[in-house]
């Protein structure tokens, strides 16, 4: 049970998505990309991994923060290991990130799952085995045929329904696309969603994070019109009085927050201060798989819904174990990649969607990601 080694590889591996200046992905040609998987290992052999990109666990922060921590600890320990990596990050002068302690925390859920032979899920306390999905889109962009209108995301959205999702969500168009932010734009492209897939299909959107107070109403006023069941991260949820305001004049939900910081802290403050009507969390935004449960466990006790932000498997997981949250995300989705190919180092999907729109938890232990070790070994660069 002891951990005697934390260690960090980084691997090449091929991909068509391409970050733009805001960190959003977009398709384009195939590209090489480091990715990097930090296994967590015990005296008995025992092994738990978990993917980030290298820089999250880069050799200063497993040397100064991660290997002190963890070496020498009994891996079942989560909650104390969580808490006591945590700390370091005040005095780390930000070195120590919540990306970080994610992946931490998720090699060690994995480590616990292999070492039992049973599903994090499992492990949480499983509520169910399957879950709906909804298909999250890239953002839009400037590609002719991608998404550069609103009737390219009419058209996918009629490609998405007929995959089998019950539920889409739009990312709508971000700088640096050129004209972009647009709030008639973005209404126009939901009208194109909502006329192509009809009434029973839930849609929501997730816009340009920067809108004013005024542009985000006029924006919610009028998705209001067209039934979406959320509007999301629509101004900077650094301003949580800018959401209390928005909430406050909207009847269609106010989803958040995903990307403030703070943890399952900061998500208790919008809940105390009502500044969303369901919650969002997510386990590389709070920092892991442990925070993430303690943001819907709280989320529960208020009576709220609280969405999970983000696909892969340590998040499934999350979604697999509560009751709270209605849709695992899937994605991001674009006509001009196949999602369903999914990655070079994974043998299988992580999330593999049934015609009726089910993510179905895969049984194998801990994760269960289906990790291509031949193919991380044959393309180390570190
Ligand atoms: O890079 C990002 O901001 C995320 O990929 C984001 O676009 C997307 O995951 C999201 O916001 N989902 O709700
Ligand atoms: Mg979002």
């Amino acid at each position: 049970m002891i951990i005697t080694d934390v260690t960090a590889r980084v691997f090449r591996h091929k991909t068509r998505r391409h970050s733009d200046s805001a960190g959003h992905a977009h398709p384009g040609p195939e590209h090489e990309v480091h990715q990097g998987i930090l296994t967590i290992r015990t005296e008995d052999g025992h092994e738990g991994h978990s993917f980030a990109p290298p820089e999250v666990m880069r050799p200063h922060v497993l040397d100064k923060y991660v290997r002190k921590v963890l070496i020498g600890q009994d891996h079942r320990d989560r909650e104390r290991l969580w808490q006591d990596l945590a700390h370091w990050q005040r005095g780390s002068a930000a070195q120590l990130t919540d990306r970080t302690l994610a992946v931490v925390d998720c090699a060690l859920w994995d480590l616990a799952g292999r070492t039992l032979d049973q599903p994090v899920y499992k492990l949480i306390g499983g509520y169910r085995d399957k879950v709906l999905a909804y298909g999250s889109t890239m953002c839009g962009d400037e590609i002719e045929g991608g998404l550069a209108t609103p009737e390219d995301y009419g058209r996918f959205a009629e490609k998405l329904v007929a995959r089998g999702y019950k539920g889409i969500k739009l990312h709508t168009w971000m700088p640096p696309v050129s004209w972009s932010p647009d709030v008639k734009m973005d209404l126009k492209a939901c009208a194109a969603v909502r006329e192509a897939v009809g009434p029973d299909i839930r849609l929501m959107i997730d816009a340009f994070h920067w809108y004013s107070r005024t542009d985000a109403l006029e924006l919610g006023r009028g998705l209001e019109k067209l039934g979406f069941d959320w509007i999301e991260e629509p101004m900077d949820e650094q301003s949580m009085s800018s959401y209390k305001w928005l909430a406050d004049q909207l009847d269609i939900p106010v989803l958040g927050p995903e990307s403030a910081a703070g943890k399952h802290w900061q998500r208790a403050e919008w809940v105390k201060a009502g500044a969303c009507d369901i919650l969002r969390t997510g386990v590389n935004d709070v920092g892991g798989i442990t925070p993430a449960l303690k943001t819907l466990h709280m989320a529960e006790a208020f009576g709220m819904n609280c969405e999970v932000h983000g696909n892969t498997a340590m998040n499934l997981h999350v979604v697999a174990a509560v009751r709270n949250c209605r849709w695992y995300e899937r994605g991001l989705l674009h006509p001009f990649l196949e999602y369903d190919e999914g990655f070079d180092y994974l043998k299988s999907l992580s999330d593999p969607m049934d015609a009726d729109g089910y993510v179905h938890l895969p049984d194998r232990p801990g994760l269960g990601e289906d990790i291509d070790f031949d193919h991380i070994e044959n393309n180390r660069v570190a």
